[in-house]
């Protein structure tokens, strides 16, 4: 049996998978859960028990996860890459097109006029002068990031007659693929500040890119450029921001991620979070989380994980061992003699590793007793540098 909790809510469709199954309960008090399933709740500083063997965000971002916490003590951390990307998409080119209208200030504007009876038409014609807004017909995308978001965003902004221009140093070769090769390729940051008139940045929230739109790169970039930020607020040096805003250095800055400070500065559109807010995205993320939670929970196999090695066995009810332990030389050796020492025998195995990790599966080929596995646990485990095991 296995404890499943969630952290938000997570769509039906998804939670299915647990609830259709017999092995699982979904319990949200749940003390000491098998894995949790959640969106964007917090969970530094939330203490976990030893029993959490997986968490899933069902979505793309982690930051609201202490990834490398979580790798120290065996956790492994999914994501589903892509399952959002197209509804962030729509959002992304909607404002863009919405806010060089002028579009939410003028609605906002019109809204206003309520009361005044017969007048409104009249005022309407007399006040609309003020809402002149700009084609984006042969203007210049900047898109920094082309992943799963920032390459739907470059495909679909060539065909609306935008020129593209994009930035990622550590761009995938699936996505390069899929690419139109009409988005031309920034050698650097400097060079997309310099040529864009809208900005949109797709990149995950780490050290490298927090605080990456400050008043630097800023000086860089066209006058009355518009920025989007459907990424994290946490890219954007606030005080810079609000500072470009009133100089009209930056036209207007789009962001999914408001505060109380962002929420004062002139010519920001706030939008509250709704990047993957569509049935589809809650659904595609949903379904992913829960399939890669029950896969790892009943076989061991890691797919789309951000801290594990992806590695996976075609699973045929042999009994396996998981092993998540340091990346140094003789783990493997270590492992199969403890196995030998029980007269077990391999049928399969698998060896990934990642930075200074690694994940090793074993399918044993013969048939043995439940209680063998504590002692096989406890040998295993006691191996310096593992740092957990399972065995399944
Ligand atoms: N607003 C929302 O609701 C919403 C929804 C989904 C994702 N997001 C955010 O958007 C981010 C991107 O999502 P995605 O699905 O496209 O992720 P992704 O992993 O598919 O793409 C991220 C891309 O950024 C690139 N990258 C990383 N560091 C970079 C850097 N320093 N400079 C340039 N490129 C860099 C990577 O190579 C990758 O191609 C997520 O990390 C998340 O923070 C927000
Ligand atoms: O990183 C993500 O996937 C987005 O920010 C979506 O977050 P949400 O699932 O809380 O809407």
């Amino acid at each position: 049996m296995f404890t499943i909790k969630t952290l938000n809510a997570i769509a039906e469709v998804g939670l299915n998978v647990f609830k259709n199954n017999d092995n699982y309960t979904i319990d949200n008090d749940a003390q000491a859960p098998d894995a949790i399933v959640l969106r964007s709740y917090n969970m530094h500083n939330m203490e976990l028990d030893t029993n959490v063997k997986a968490v899933a965000r069902a979505g793309a971002g982690v930051n609201n996860i202490p990834v490398n916490e979580y790798t120290e003590k065996g956790i492994v951390v999914f994501n589903t890459p892509g399952a959002n990307a197209n509804a962030v998409k729509e959002l992304v080119l909607t404002t863009l097109m919405a806010s060089s209208r002028n579009l939410f200030a003028g609605i906002q504007w019109t809204k206003g006029l309520e009361g005044k009876g017969e007048e409104v038409p009249k005022l309407v014609e007399a006040g609309k002068k003020q809402f002149v807004g700009k084609e984006i017909k042969g203007k210049t995308l900047g898109i920094i990031g082309l992943g799963a978001i920032g390459a739907r965003v470059a495909n679909d902004a060539l065909r609306l007659d935008m020129d593209v221009i994009g930035y990622d140093p550590f761009i995938s070769v699936d996505i390069a693929w899929n690419l139109s090769r009409n988005v031309q390729r920034a050698m650097s940051l400097e060079e997309l500040y310099a040529k864009a008139d809208y900005i949109t940045v797709h990149v995950p929230f780490t050290k490298d890119t927090g605080g990456m739109f400050n008043k630097d790169s800023f000086a860089i970039m066209k006058d009355g450029v518009h920025i989007l930020n459907f990424s994290r607020g946490e890219l954007v040096n606030e005080d810079d921001m609000a500072e470009a805003l009133e100089s009209g250095k930056v036209g207007k800055y789009i962001t999914d991620f408001p505060n109380e400070k962002v929420l004062k500065m002139p010519n920001c559109v706030c939008i509250p979070h709704l990047g993957a807010s569509t049935a589809e995205s809650e659904e595609n993320c949903a379904i992913m989380a829960a399939h890669q939670v029950k896969e790892f929970l009943e076989t061991g196999n890691i797919v789309n994980s951000v801290n594990f090695p992806n590695a996976s066995l075609p699973y045929t009810g042999k009994r396996r061992v998981a092993a998540f332990h340091q990346n140094v030389k003789g783990m493997v050796g270590q492992i199969t003699a403890v196995l030998s020492n029980y007269d077990l025998n391999i049928a399969d195995m698998v060896n990934r590793s990642r930075g200074d990790y690694a994940y090793t599966i074993i399918d044993i080929d013969n048939k043995f007793n439940g209680d063998l596995t504590p002692a096989l646990e406890e040998n295993i485990g006691k191996i310096p540098g593992m740092v957990n095991v399972r065995i399944i």
